[in-house]
């Protein structure tokens, strides 16, 4: 097996394994432990000893949802308070709901003085609301993600049509006392091919919809399932094919570090000329500016925007004020049954949460005590981080849905509980390709909403049970991947990783093992294996001043191909990893950001 026969040869260049802690934004609430046979519970209030709890609404909600909070708490419904105003109220209020508008940052948190046990946030982005903070002062954040799905995809169509016939531009017109009628000549969307890019839950409604209207549709999502879009004939395709041969681009993905300014002058130039774009996902997703310069080439005819990179936009936007551009200040979610929908969902979790119960919507964890997480603890970062490694590995195939982890342990099956680790996975492998927030409470919740099957298989090793685990393995089935040399014999993308003093490391792509320290991020080579390649790729890291913290190489044999992963601090440019592509040797590469 080429594994054994690997010989590993490790380099560590610089050490720097100070944190166990992830970087990413979701992280620090991940480490809910789950105690074998004892239910979870979230925190229960305090602050409603001997009364009822209070609950700030800082934003419109629906009808029903607040006849719901009264039914249980003091309702306090102040809306548009500054930010002083909502910190000095904030220290009265056991619960908060707030939309986009408000930003729930850490001076919340700390205002609250510990009262503070639950943010609800009616409606499913949670960029408002500074999770590292809610966590740290022990408070649980839930949201409302299903119900303003149809909404948003409404609006989208809207966004579409109107765009197409100038409704907004001609409305302005007509009010201005002018009659132009050859002025505002429309295009007609029958037969046009319409590109959904983020096949997930607006995304899909769209599709449907614009099918009704009898348009072409294709989709890219390197995650869906081929099937759920087959069922509705929609075709997914490449990112470059849907833009290339788009007449019409609708935006439906999360805003991640994949996807931000996912549309720029580079891919603008890829598109058909006249292209007419709609976006009501997230601002982020378009590089605003060029999408100005776009639009006044011509390569872009139209777009229509409810959602900036900014919110509110400044008055003087040149994408806002563009004759060619419509635009809506974030209204998807604006109608009135789905802000009655929203408003029920999300008093629904507040005052489950505020009674103690699960809530399958949290956005993050409770804090647990620290003994119980500390023997899994790096297990639990290991495991979040395989998932995340994997999923990123994914380039095309019938979706990320068959996912399999196998568990090396030297303990008996029922003493490791691998609840935790396999929610880990989870997250790991859903956050970074939605808007999804998995914690342990939503993980198996999360996964089954999304048609993502985990299995789980134990391997009981030899030795000592002195550690829970050996190493942990995560396979994706079914699904090409962007590097090649991460498919392993059985024709799976697999990650494979161990705890080593404390530190997750991973330690197989593929068939290759490999040494390198989960941390910042990590970027794996293929390469003919030689003399001097260790050398080289350090030097331009170096010359660009990117740190290296861990890199090693994994080969079959010596002089043929062999794996290279590189441990890197800083994010390289992409010129940076361009001049590492152009490394005759290399035969494929690839940057992963954990
Ligand atoms: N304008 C509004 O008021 C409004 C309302 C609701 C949702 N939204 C936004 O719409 C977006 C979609 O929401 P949703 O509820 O459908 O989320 P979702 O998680 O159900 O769907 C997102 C889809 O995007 C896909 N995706 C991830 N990375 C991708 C990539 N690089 N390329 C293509 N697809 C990718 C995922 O696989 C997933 O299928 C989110 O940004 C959300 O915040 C906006
Ligand atoms: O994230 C969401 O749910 C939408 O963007 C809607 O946001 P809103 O509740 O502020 O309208």
């Amino acid at each position: 097996m080429a594994t054994s026969a690997t010989n590993l040869r490790t380099a560590s260049l610089k050490h720097n394994l100070s944190s166990l802690s992830s970087t990413n934004k979701h992280s620090a609430f991940s480490l809910t432990l789950r105690q074998p046979r004892r239910k979870p519970r979230f925190i229960v209030l305090s602050a409603s000893l001997g009364g009822k709890p209070t609950v700030l609404v800082a934003e419109k909600l629906g009808e029903a949802g607040l006849s719901l909070l009264k039914e249980f708490a003091n309702v306090d419904c102040s809306y548009n308070l500054s930010p002083e105003e909502l910190c000095t109220k904030i220290s009265l209020c056991d619960a908060l709901i707030v939309r986009s508008g408000t930003k729930v940052n850490r001076d919340v948190f700390e205002s609250s003085g510990g009262r503070l046990k639950v943010v609800g946030r009616a409606g499913v982005g949670i960029d408002n609301v500074d999770l590292a903070a809610a966590t740290e002062h022990g408070c649980l954040v839930v949201n409302a993600p299903t119900a303003n799905t149809v909404a948003a995809a409404e609006h989208g169509i809207a966004l579409l049509a109107a765009m197409a016939r100038n409704v907004a531009q001609a409305d302005a017109s007509v009010k201005a006392g002018k009659w132009q009628r050859n002025k505002y000549v429309g295009v007609s969307l029958v037969g046009k091919t319409l590109a959904v890019m983020g096949f997930g839950k607006v995304g899909s409604e769209v599709a449907r919809r614009a099918k009704g209207l009898g348009m072409h549709v294709i989709a890219h999502d390197p995650y869906a399932p081929a099937d759920r879009a087959r069922a509705i004939g929609v075709d997914l395709v490449s990112f470059d094919e849907a833009i290339a041969t788009a007449d019409f681009i609708s935006l439906h993905m999360p805003l991640t570090p994949a996807t931000s300014k996912i549309l720029n002058d580079e891919t603008f130039a890829k598109m058909k000329k006249g292209v007419r774009i709609v976006n009501v996902a997230r601002g982020g997703v378009i590089d605003e500016e060029a999408l100005v310069r776009a639009l006044d080439a011509g390569i872009v005819a139209q777009a229509a925007l409810d959602v900036f990179t900014e919110e509110p936009p400044s008055q003087d936007s040149k994408l806002v004020q563009h004759e060619r551009v419509t635009v809506t200040p974030h209204l998807g979610a604006s109608t009135v049954e789905a802000q009655e929908g929203v408003a029920i969902e999300i008093a629904e979790a507040v005052v489950g949460a505020l009674k103690g119960e699960l809530a399958a919507t949290a956005v993050n964890a409770p804090m647990v005590p620290a003994e119980v997480l500390s023997e899994l603890k790096p297990f639990v970062v290991l495991a979040e981080k395989l998932g995340r490694l994997a999923v990123q590995l994914v380039t095309g195939g019938s979706g990320v849905k068959t996912v399999k982890v196998t568990y090396g342990s030297a303990r008996a099956p029922d003493d490791l509980d691998t609840r935790l680790l396999r929610a880990m996975i989870t997250k790991g492998l859903i956050e970074p390709i939605s808007s999804v927030f998995v914690n342990l409470v939503n993980a198996d919740f999360s996964a089954k909403q999304r048609g993502l099957k985990i299995a789980e298989e134990r391997v009981t090793l030899d030795g000592s049970p002195e550690s829970p685990l050996n190493f942990i393995q995560v396979q994706i089935a079914n699904v090409e991947s962007r590097f090649a040399s991460a498919i392993s014999d059985t024709g799976d993308i697999t990650v494979e990783g161990r705890v080593k003093d404390g530190i997750p490391h991973l330690t197989k792509v593929g068939s290759f093992e490999v040494d390198v320290s989960l941390e910042g991020s990590i970027i794996l080579c293929r390469q003919v294996d030689q003399p001097g390649m260790i050398g080289r790729v350090g030097s331009i890291l170096g010359e660009e001043n990117v740190n290296v913290s861990f890199m090693s190489v994994g080969r079959i044999a010596p002089r043929k191909q062999a794996v290279m992963a590189i441990g890197v601090d800083d994010q390289p440019k992409k010129e940076t990893l361009k001049k590492i592509g152009d490394i005759p040797a290399i035969e494929e590469f690839v940057f992963l950001k954990l």
